[in-house]
């Protein structure tokens, strides 16, 4: 009997507000597989990225795992995940390290006993006692970039992930989607620019967009 595992997602359809925004998504990953979503602005990237967290409804189609649809129990599908939207979430007022243990509370599967390794590997060992508001934009998308490292989520929905990174930072972000990866896990990011993703499969919101785009001049 196979032993693969996966997630997959059949016909969605997304509205926001009161505009239809796409239709007829279907999408599947399975264990150490990769996505990666493109399109124009306005395409409906986050918003699908949200849709397969659980946290936008879709307006039609379904989310399944290999075990179950989403539905039947949406708990398990939140624990299954690690996403990271545009906003980075972080407490201005904790320390970087403060802020990493917020997180691996807050995650289902969280393990605080990673936190060193986390901070070492988005280089944020020297920064670890600095409250968040003194970080910069790049060092504030490292810090939540950390948190994918503290618990064992084997789906990474990532928005954009390496906006604001410098080339090191961004070259270790692909790694360790590789590593993830390796070790059975799934990752489906959004980017405009270019993914450091072997093997990856790739999805074009703009065929599926009912947002009709404005041309530029
Ligand atoms: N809360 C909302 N209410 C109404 N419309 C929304 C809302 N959020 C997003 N939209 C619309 O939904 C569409 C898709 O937005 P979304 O942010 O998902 O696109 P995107 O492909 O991620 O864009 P970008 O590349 O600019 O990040 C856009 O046309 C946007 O105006």
């Amino acid at each position: 009997m196979s032993d693969t595992r996966f997630f997959l997602a059949e016909n969605l359809a997304c509205a926001r507000g009161e505009r239809a925004v796409f239709r007829d998504v279907s999408l599947r990953v399975e264990n150490g597989g990769a996505l990666v979503l493109r399109g124009p602005n306005g395409t409906g990237k986050s918003s699908l990225l949200r849709m397969l967290a659980g946290l936008l409804p879709p307006f039609a189609g379904h989310l399944a795992w290999h075990d179950g649809p989403v539905d039947e129990n949406p708990d398990r599908h939140a624990a299954r995940l690690v996403y990271l939207g545009h906003a980075n979430a972080a407490q201005p007022a904790l320390t970087v390290r403060e802020n990493l243990a917020f997180w691996a509370h807050l995650q289902p599967d969280g393990q605080p006993q990673r936190i060193g390794d986390a901070l070492g590997a988005f280089a944020l060992s020297d920064l670890a006692e600095l409250p968040a508001r003194y970080l910069s934009a790049g060092q504030t998308r490292r810090l939540a970039l950390a948190r994918l490292l503290l618990g064992g989520a084997p789906l990474w929905l990532l928005d954009e992930p390496a906006t604001g990174l410098d080339a090191a930072s961004t070259a270790t972000l692909w790694e360790r989607i590789a590593a993830h990866r390796a070790l059975g896990g799934m990752a489906i990011v959004a980017v405009h620019g270019p993914a450091d993703l072997p093997g990856a499969a790739e999805l074009d919101l703009a065929p599926h967009s009912l947002i009709r785009q404005a041309a530029l001049p």
